[in-house]
């Protein structure tokens, strides 16, 4: 049974969250020197902005230093161009960090010459880079149910089935920027634990599908029911508020 951790504005989610990233934290230094997180792009960002850095009950623990922070999936554009996942945690976490900065490491497509195979070697130099367990995936879920660069649907359904390339590639993605690159399940299926944040009224049919249809077609539907006990979902109760299924 996937956890879910359901807050009112009130109830400050962001702060939770922190909470939740502190113990976190703490479960993996207590058995190793650093802490390997990977995170997603899109309204995740300002959220760990608020969670991480404008919190200062939760800011001054966490050990920046000991943080090495992958990316789940990356739009190819420049690294700051307001688009890139990378480029938009720079601007919003990694520029307003006082002291200490974590290890980061994007997916950088300016590695490779944009010659035939471009992506591909973009993603088998990060799939070198991604250690092979990290301890938490921090993702996010757009309308159509997507996460990382994994969306639904039969012209997508390859990025789903893969079963040994750990890192891919797509160029026609339904969101734009069109020209991505993403982790695939087996980086989930090692993964010590996988958290999603989706909050707001917008992503209500979203959740409904999710969790009261249980919608497998929709790859975050998909990753409760592969790796349930280990998956967690902050919410909002905007989001929550039409699903009838108790959890
Ligand atoms: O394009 C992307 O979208 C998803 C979901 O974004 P959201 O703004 O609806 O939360 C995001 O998780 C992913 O990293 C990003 O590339």
């Amino acid at each position: 049974m996937v956890t879910i951790h359901k807050y009112s504005v009130e109830e400050n989610l962001p702060h939770k969250l922190g909470e939740f990233l502190l113990q976190k934290q703490e479960d993996a230094l207590n058995h190793s020197p650093v802490f390997n997180v990977a995170i997603s792009g899109g309204s995740l960002i300002n959220v760990l902005e608020k969670a991480l850095v404008a919190d200062k009950a939760i800011a001054p623990r966490i050990q920046w230093d000991k943080w090495h922070i992958y990316f789940v999936d990356e739009r190819i554009v420049p690294l700051d161009h307001p688009d890139s996942n990378y480029g938009a945690f720079k601007a919003a976490v990694l520029d307003m960090l006082p002291g200490a900065q974590p290890h980061v490491y994007p997916i950088d497509d300016s590695l490779v010459d944009g010659g035939a195979g471009a992506y591909e070697q973009v993603a088998l130099l990060y799939e070198q880079i991604l250690p092979r367990k990290l301890d938490l995936l921090l993702l996010g879920c757009g309308p159509d149910g997507h996460t990382c660069s994994l969306f639904p649907g039969d012209h997508h359904k390859y990025l789903i089935e893969e079963k040994q390339r750990r890192v891919m590639w797509c160029h026609d993605s339904p969101k734009p920027p069109s020209d991505r690159i993403t982790i695939t399940l087996p980086v989930m299926e090692d993964a010590g634990a996988i958290c999603f944040v989706a909050l707001g009224a917008s992503k209500q049919p979203t959740m409904h599908q999710i969790f009261d249809v249980k919608n497998t077609e929709m790859p975050s539907a998909l990753v409760n029911e592969l790796f349930d006990a280990k998956v967690n979902w902050f919410v909002d109760d905007h989001a929550f508020e039409t699903v009838k299924t108790k959890y």
